[in-house]
């Protein structure tokens, strides 16, 4: 990949042939506000992207977008050469597209490791006949199932709360859940809606080594919103950068740091300490 692109070669992305996610010329606009314009993005698959902006620069409206929730006004999205643009959720859902929230949705009232079963059980359900009759198959679908979360939430730290309940537990360790929810999906594709939203020093470093871990482990593709710019530039392999929903940087950490646009967009002076 090359260091970066500016504005022009940052909004116009080419088809690549073999890409894994082509984006482009995506946008939405509610009413008057164009909420996002022109975005383009080839990723490779594998890849972890980070994508930063000030507060209203369309960050969480291109996830939207790519999951379905909004549909776009201009564009189109390929994901493995095919295009799902404007697709409903379900559909990207079983495409392999996968997704966190800024504000945590864990089910109320639900173990942790239960609400890890029921995202389990949106991948893969068993028959009816099966679940009425109780049968072995069943049985041994059940017990796949509880191994399947307990690996689950051994990588995500949460095997020692597995029984309490999701929406009791500190704010870290639910937005560790609602990732291990997310991979329990089994995405292609899985985007991360700022993950260290609200946590402390400590629970964003732990955060930071388990995105790492996952993306490593699973070979996952990932894109993830972050207003920490310290957590998005040691996390990150390649930074895109919005404001008032357009792309105006593209590129690695290093260069996204000295960029001058995205300094005077975002940044501000203590970016290069980053
Ligand atoms: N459904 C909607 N209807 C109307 N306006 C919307 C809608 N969704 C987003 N917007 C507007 O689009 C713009 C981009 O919003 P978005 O939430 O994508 O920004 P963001 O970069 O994620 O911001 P933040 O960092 O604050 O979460 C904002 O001005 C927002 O008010």
């Amino acid at each position: 990949m090359a260091n970066g692109t500016g504005v022009a070669g940052a909004s116009a992305a080419t088809a690549s042939e073999g890409a894994f996610l082509e984006v482009a010329g995506l946008g939405v606009t509610f009413g008057g506000l164009t909420a996002l314009s022109g975005f383009g993005l080839n990723l490779e698959q594998g890849r972890l992207l980070g994508i930063i902006g000030p507060n209203g620069a369309g960050k969480t409206t291109l996830f939207n977008l790519l999951t379905g929730l909004v549909r776009p006004t201009t564009g189109s999205v390929v994901l493995e050469g095919r295009d799902i643009t404007g697709a409903k959720p379900h559909v990207l859902a079983d495409a392999g597209v996968a997704r966190t929230f800024q504000n945590i949705r864990n089910i109320r009232g639900l173990s942790v490791i239960d609400n890890v079963k029921v995202a389990l059980g949106l991948h893969e359900s068993p028959s009816l006949l099966s679940t009425i009759f109780f049968t072995p198959a069943y049985r041994s679908g059940q017990f796949r199932t509880e191994q399947k979360a307990r690996t689950l939430l051994q990588l995500l730290n949460l095997d020692d709360v597995r029984n309490l309940p999701g929406d009791g537990l500190p704010y870290g360790a639910q937005r560790r859940l609602e990732i291990a929810c997310a991979l329990a999906l089994e995405p292609k594709l899985l985007l991360l809606d700022e993950p260290a939203a609200g946590m402390n020093p400590t629970e964003t470093i732990e955060l930071m080594e388990l995105i790492k871990r996952v993306h490593r482990e699973f070979g996952l593709t990932i894109m993830l919103i972050e207003h920490n710019v310290h957590f998005i530039m040691n996390t990150c392999e390649r930074i895109q950068v919005l404001n008032y929903g357009q792309l105006i940087a593209d590129g690695e950490p290093s260069y996204i740091r000295k960029h001058p646009a995205v300094i005077e967009a975002y940044l501000g002076a203590g970016a290069h300490d980053a």
